[in-house]
């Protein structure tokens, strides 16, 4: 609960307002009995109506100044909470942002996506709902109580008979609620995984007549998320009624005692009407009390969650070792000394002992079967992981000597699925580089072959593309994503078998394209074809290296290589090998 309380920090002001508004509020509440206690004991016994005019007229203004109070109260509690909960969530994403890989695979990403929406509007109502009225509601308990005793201690002593009974009763049940809510958010967690996969995966429940499946793994979720929600809401329900119960019970003892006191002389009837005014204010208060420890037990469960992502320890991502320049050598080369990789919380080994060279400017393809390591061993270069054992060196020096920023900014990476953002196909490509001029952004597409299909485009580069790009092919996402790669003029492009939907004759006329580039590439295929136009191949099999060298080289002298050779020429993937 401290990280939250220090977002409060920079609206405290706003904070100190809104309870002093709501002070008022409340001294207003408080005074009303005594002023109807006048009222009737001064005024209407002893039949003075000047005192009951003038008493009347100045409840008429307190009453007013209350509701002055209220609305100011109001607007200080929404822009404080606003304010918060705008601070906080910004604060979450770019904490999300900073998070390590290794981080992030902690993470479902929907339960990143609930603690960012809902978990956050929960702790912000919370904190309105408190300046507003939750904080009252105790004060106005307390302040009753006060003021009864300040009237009639010896009525006043009836109304506190159930307190430590209920005080025990409210400890225990906040302890419960929190446990509940707590099982409630992730239930929301897991609601929103089955959104969230289903509509990505929209065409593949239609392929696959699965629409109907689907809704049954919703309705499953989401009744889990039913009946744990109503757990938590049923067990709150006993509070209200148990509160009201014991406070209507002292409220009978007080007007049975009271009665007897006014027929004995020893109360007025004012004194006894101001009692019951205050006892009734302190049920009210009572009746609001199971909203708010529902509130507050579901606002815990989401701070607890929030806090649990904003205190992750500094990862690689705020490393701050640079320090001054750095001493590199032969840009663009590359040497993987004797790496072995093993993925955070595993214990299989996915690269074993990898060691290679690669000069600058030359195309290294990446070949092995499916599950090698092709993609992992990609992945270490712009340090998204750390290498479990052995060294990596980008231009002579430590991958982990290099700040992050500026090693990330020497390559450019295309992962395996494309994946567009919202906007014009003008802004997927300066993704890359936000600064570029258009005519760096037309060099980029026409390297990549997909200037000619942009032109034809309805709106040329300005055309939207939707979310991830549903109205492009995939050939068509694929070569935007190598664009905005290329955009970079990195030292380093990565592309990981992000040529696979693309044709023979425009595969071909992309890499003649990439010909000129000074860039060391590092190439992940299938494609025999596409592995002998590299300077190099690196073959895998299961994490290690099983052979390195031309495509003539590894055609003499590895078994793997010449297989894959020949399956793909029979294949005709391949007709010229
Ligand atoms: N995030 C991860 N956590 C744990 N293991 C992983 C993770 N990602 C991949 N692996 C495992 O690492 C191994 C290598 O995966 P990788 O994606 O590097 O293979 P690949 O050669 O690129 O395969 P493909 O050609 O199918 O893309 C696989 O056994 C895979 O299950």
């Amino acid at each position: 609960m401290k990280t939250m309380f220090s977002y409060i920090k920079p609206y405290k002001w706003f904070a100190v307002i809104a309870i002093s508004l709501m002070l008022v509020e409340l001294a207003v509440e408080l005074i009303q009995p005594l002023i109807i206690k006048k009222i009737i004991d001064d005024g209407i016994v002893l039949q003075d109506s000047a005192t009951v005019w003038l008493w009347g007229g100045i409840m008429m203004l307190i009453a007013f100044l209350g509701f002055i109070a209220g609305v100011t109260n109001s607007f200080f509690s929404a822009h404080a909470s606003q304010s918060f909960a705008f601070d906080l969530r910004n604060e979450l994403f770019k904490k999300v942002q900073s998070f390590t890989m290794a981080t992030f695979l902690r993470f479902p990403t929907a339960g990143l996506i609930t603690r960012l929406t809902s978990d956050v509007s929960q702790v912000q109502q919370v904190l309105f709902m408190s300046l507003r009225v939750m904080l009252r509601t105790p004060l106005v308990v307390i302040g009753s109580l006060i003021m009864a005793f300040y009237v009639k201690p010896s009525l006043a002593v009836y109304l506190v008979i159930g307190a430590p009974f209920l005080a025990i009763f409210l400890f225990l049940m906040v302890r419960k609620g929190i446990t509940y809510f707590s099982a409630v958010q992730r239930r929301v967690d897991r609601v929103n995984r089955v959104i969230q996969e289903n509509l990505q995966a929209m065409r593949l429940v239609k392929a696959y007549l699965r629409g109907l499946y689907e809704a049954s793994r919703f309705e499953k979720v989401a009744k889990s998320l039913k009946v744990d929600t109503s757990k938590a809401l049923r067990t709150m329900e006993y509070i209200q009624p148990l509160l009201l119960f014991v406070m209507n019970v002292s409220l009978l003892v007080v007007l049975w005692f009271g009665a007897g006191k006014i027929e004995q002389g020893e109360t007025q009837i004012g004194e006894l009407v101001a009692i019951v005014n205050y006892a009734l204010r302190m049920t009210g208060a009572f009746s609001m009390f199971s909203f708010i420890i529902v509130f507050i037990s579901r606002a815990k469960a989401s701070a607890d969650r929030m806090e649990e992502v904003l205190l992750i320890e500094k990862g690689l991502e705020d490393d701050e070792k640079y320090e001054g320049s750095l001493e590199v050598g032969q840009r663009g080369t590359l040497r993987f000394d004797n790496v072995s990789f093993k993925y955070p919380q595993t214990d299989e080994f996915v690269l074993r002992n990898i060691s290679f060279e690669c000069d600058q400017g030359e195309k290294l393809a990446i070949m092995g079967a499916t599950g090698s390591g092709k993609s992992t061993l990609l992945q270490l270069l712009p340090r998204f992981y750390d290498t479990t054992s052995g060294n990596i060196f980008v231009d002579g020096v430590n991958v982990k000597n290099w700040p992050l920023e500026k090693l990330r900014e020497a390559i450019g990476y295309v992962p395996q699925r494309a994946l567009l953002f919202t906007g014009s196909i003008h802004d997927n490509v300066t993704w890359g580089k936000i600064a570029a001029s258009i005519e760096q952004v037309q060099e980029a597409t026409i390297q990549a072959q997909i200037h000619d299909s942009i032109q034809h485009f309805p709106n040329d580069y300005e055309t939207r593309v939707g979310q991830k790009g549903v109205n492009l092919s995939g050939g068509q996402k694929q070569r935007l994503s190598i664009a905005r790669a290329l955009i970079r003029k990195p030292e380093f492009l990565i592309l990981d078998d992000s040529t696979s939907a693309l044709d023979v004759k425009t595969e071909s006329a992309l890499w003649s394209a990439l010909e000129g580039e000074e860039a060391t590439m590092l190439v992940v295929t299938q494609k025999i074809r596409t592995a002998k136009g590299a300077d190099r191949i690196l073959l895998l099999e299961d994490g290690f290296v099983s052979a390195f060298g031309t495509h003539e080289e590894l055609m003499e002298g590895s078994v793997l290589y010449q297989k894959i050779a020949t399956s793909q020429q029979e294949q005709g993937v391949d007709d010229n090998v």
